[in-house]
């Protein structure tokens, strides 16, 4: 099939199945998804119906069963695992729950790392790129804290400064409020709703209403299937808590 110059991600009949367990547990079972260029997408469902294998398998993090997964019309599950962390780092961004920083090096340095190993020769062009990126979303004051001397909605935004180093095509983020109160897990959103109106192609995981509201698009999985989808359009703060009263009743008719 040729592929359509404005799809950024594409999975079909996707499956995932863990054999670590007693009997094996299929936890994916064939999703055909599209994410096009510069969309929005949130994935939603109850706990343990899938999401987070779902990311994994799509972002080359974990190997699907079975499946095809393409990035951009380039199949990602015939790639050997060196290929696969090179299209990681330089295609790819990531935020999760927890930070994942490194405790004996300050925030910038942090941010610095996959930058500096995506292009070792282009150090200076790293550092100037993500010295703006700090500045854009608040954080170039704590350039050179330690990590636990930063509130947890800074360090989620250096979590974002570090996933938006290389310029990926398309960030994805598992969770990335789940750890917040409200008011960071705001901050966080409306750096994430920055990000999207740049232009960036956006996969996120959340049980949080509020912030799936901000997507473009919410699909639904109950059990590893993909049973649901609600296109929602372009967030606007003024429609917010429509958007939202909107998707909740969607979810609850889902049963979520
Ligand atoms: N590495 C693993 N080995 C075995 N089973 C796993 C593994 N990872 C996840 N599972 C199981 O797969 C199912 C789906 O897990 P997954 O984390 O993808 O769901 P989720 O929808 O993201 O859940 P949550 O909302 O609770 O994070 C769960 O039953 C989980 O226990």
């Amino acid at each position: 099939m040729p592929h359509d110059d404005h799809v950024m991600l594409e999975s079909r009949d996707l499956a995932k199945t863990y054999y670590s367990t007693e009997p094996p547990t299929q936890v994916i079972n064939g999703v055909d998804l599209i994410v096009r260029k510069g969309e929005f997408l949130v994935v939603m469902g109850a706990s343990g119906s899938g999401k987070s294998s779902l990311l994994y398998s799509i972002s080359g993090m974990d190997r699907p069963t079975s499946g095809t997964v393409f990035l951009e019309g380039r199949d990602l599950t015939s790639l050997s695992d060196v290929e696969m962390s090179r299209v990681r780092l330089t295609k790819m961004g990531f935020i999760f729950q927890q930070a994942h920083f490194l405790s004996n090096l300050n925030i910038r340095d942090n941010i610095l790392l996959p930058a500096f190993k995506a292009a070792p020769k282009e150090k200076d062009a790293a550092v100037a790129r993500v010295d703006a990126i700090m500045e854009r979303f608040g954080i170039a004051h704590i350039k050179q804290h330690g990590i636990t001397q930063v509130s947890g909605g800074q360090l989620q935004r250096a979590s974002l400064c570090r996933a938006l180093a290389c310029e990926p095509s398309i960030l994805f983020a598992d969770e990335p409020t789940g750890a917040l109160n409200s008011s960071m897990s705001t901050e966080v959103m409306e750096a994430l709703t920055e990000v999207h109106s740049d232009g960036t192609t956006l996969v996120m995981v959340t049980h949080a209403p509020a912030c799936a509201a901000r997507a473009d698009r919410v699909i639904y999985l109950r059990d590893g299937r993909l049973v649901d989808s609600r296109q929602l359009g372009r967030w606007s703060k003024e429609q917010s808590t429509q958007r939202e009263d909107d998707l909740l009743a969607w979810l609850r008719k889902l049963g979520f």
